[in-house]
């Protein structure tokens, strides 16, 4: 039995994660469950299905209204007062990062963005293995987590990074001479600039093979997300940034492969469905039997592979170039990436306006004296997640 925290619930990894414990109570408990407050009455079906010990909100004023919500779950289900126990609350935006320190074997961090930092240190610190869906944690703490962490404490449940791992077990680390990250290439695969000045974020949520909360579904658009994969890639499995390559795979079948010094390339493919990487994630080194479908042979399919098109799409070198130049650089990318993928959902800039902003950002950080790998600290990285935010925001104004 592996009893679990679950960070993020609600959201669209934190769901599939309880699709797999669903049919499987024998094998996993859920003790936490962590979420933001944004969607009060899918947590409190949640808290009453799973009866988590503990359950961490980071807004506090939701609180009340949270236990309401389970009253009226628990009468819906005909449930008398002595049927069910109320988990106990942390409240706060230091809730989960509490939740995180629990003592459990897994903790699964499937916030959304740079507030999943504190929770994945947190988790490190205690030993738990981190089942890792929260990219930008790793990529803007760098060194900071990869050194927290000792081998094997991270396993990763991003599609691509758990292809990567599956797929390295059948060499050793010297034998490894490239990582091949597959990118779908979003909704906008094969459109020019001028193209892609007008497009809505409509038109940007409509991802081709995933479906996925917001920012990440917008960061498929613009591939911020394969550049951040390219970071994660490069710090999970200790690689050089040059040693990663991307190519667009539009199926998202092969959901990434690795290149050995022989020429052998081995891929891990099955149809996109998160329940695999998750499922692996939570059972790791073990497989998790009937996690998901397997490719189906019966039928004709066409897997196809092409070269990104840097010019149109620049997020991922100027991930690459954060990623060397190191420090709070990543930081920086990812938080005035929020910050402007934000603004382009509220329609206050345009969608080309997002890697403009990132860039302009990342050159003026660096133009004025990063924070480099040798001196990070905590306190760096999130004064320039601070900054990053800010100086974006200042950006989006003089668009408007
Ligand atoms: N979706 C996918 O298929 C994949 C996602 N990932 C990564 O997994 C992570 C989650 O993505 P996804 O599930 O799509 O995102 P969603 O937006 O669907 O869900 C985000 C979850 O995080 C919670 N949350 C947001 N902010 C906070 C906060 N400050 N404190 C605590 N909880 C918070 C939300 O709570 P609430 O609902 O209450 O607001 C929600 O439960 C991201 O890092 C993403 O890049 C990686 C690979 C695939
Ligand atoms: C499912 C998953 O891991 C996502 O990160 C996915 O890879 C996004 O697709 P893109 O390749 O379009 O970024
Ligand atoms: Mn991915």
């Amino acid at each position: 039995m592996r009893t679990i925290v679950l960070l993020g619930s609600t959201g669209s990894i934190g769901t599939q994660t309880l699709d797999v414990i669903r049919d499987r109570r024998d094998q996993f408990r859920v003790v936490g469950l962590g979420a933001s407050g944004g969607n009060l009455e899918l947590l409190a079906a949640q808290i009453v299905e799973f009866q988590p010990e503990t359950v961490a909100l980071a807004r506090p004023a939701a609180a009340n209204q949270l236990q309401g919500l389970l009253y009226a779950e628990a009468d819906k289900r005909g449930w008398n007062a002595g049927d069910f126990r109320l988990p106990k609350l942390l409240l706060g935006p230091d809730a989960a990062t509490e939740l995180a320190a629990a003592d459990v074997d897994v903790v699964l961090n499937a916030i959304t963005g740079a507030a999943g930092l504190l929770p994945t240190l947190a988790t490190l610190a205690k030993g738990t293995t981190l089942a890792l869906a929260n990219k930008e944690s790793l990529v803007i703490g760098g060194r900071l987590v990869t050194s927290a962490a000792r081998p094997g404490q991270i396993v990763a449940v991003d599609s691509e990074h758990s292809a990567f791992a599956q797929a390295l077990r059948s060499g050793r680390a010297d034998e490894v001479r490239r990582l091949v990250l597959t990118a779908s290439g979003g909704p906008f695969r094969g459109r020019t600039r001028e193209d892609l000045a007008a497009v809505t974020p409509d038109d940007a949520m409509a991802h081709p093979t995933w479906a996925m909360g917001r920012v990440i579904t917008i960061n498929s658009s613009t591939l911020v997300n394969k550049g951040l994969e390219l970071l994660e890639a490069a710090l999970l499995y200790d690689v050089a940034l040059d040693d990663v390559v991307v190519t667009v795979h539009p199926q998202s079948i092969v959901h990434s492969m690795v290149e050995f010094h022989d020429g052998s390339t081995i891929a891990q493919a099955s149809p996109p469905d998160m329940r695999l990487p998750i499922g692996i994630a939570l059972t790791w080194p073990d497989r998790l039997a009937d996690a998901a479908r397997p490719c189906d042979w019966s039928t004709p399919a066409t897997w196809t592979f092409e070269p990104v098109d840097n010019d149109t799409f620049p997020a991922i070198e100027l991930a690459r170039s954060s990623g060397k130049a190191g420090g709070t650089a990543p930081a920086v990318y990812n938080a005035a990436n929020e910050a402007a993928v934000d603004a382009f959902c509220e329609g206050r800039i345009g969608f080309l306006a997002i890697t403009e902003i990132i860039s302009a950002c990342l050159d003026e950080h660096l133009a004025s004296g990063h924070v480099a790998d040798d001196n990070l600290t905590v306190e760096a990285v999130l004064a320039a997640d601070r900054w990053g935010r800010e100086r974006a925001a200042e950006l989006v104004e003089a668009r408007a």
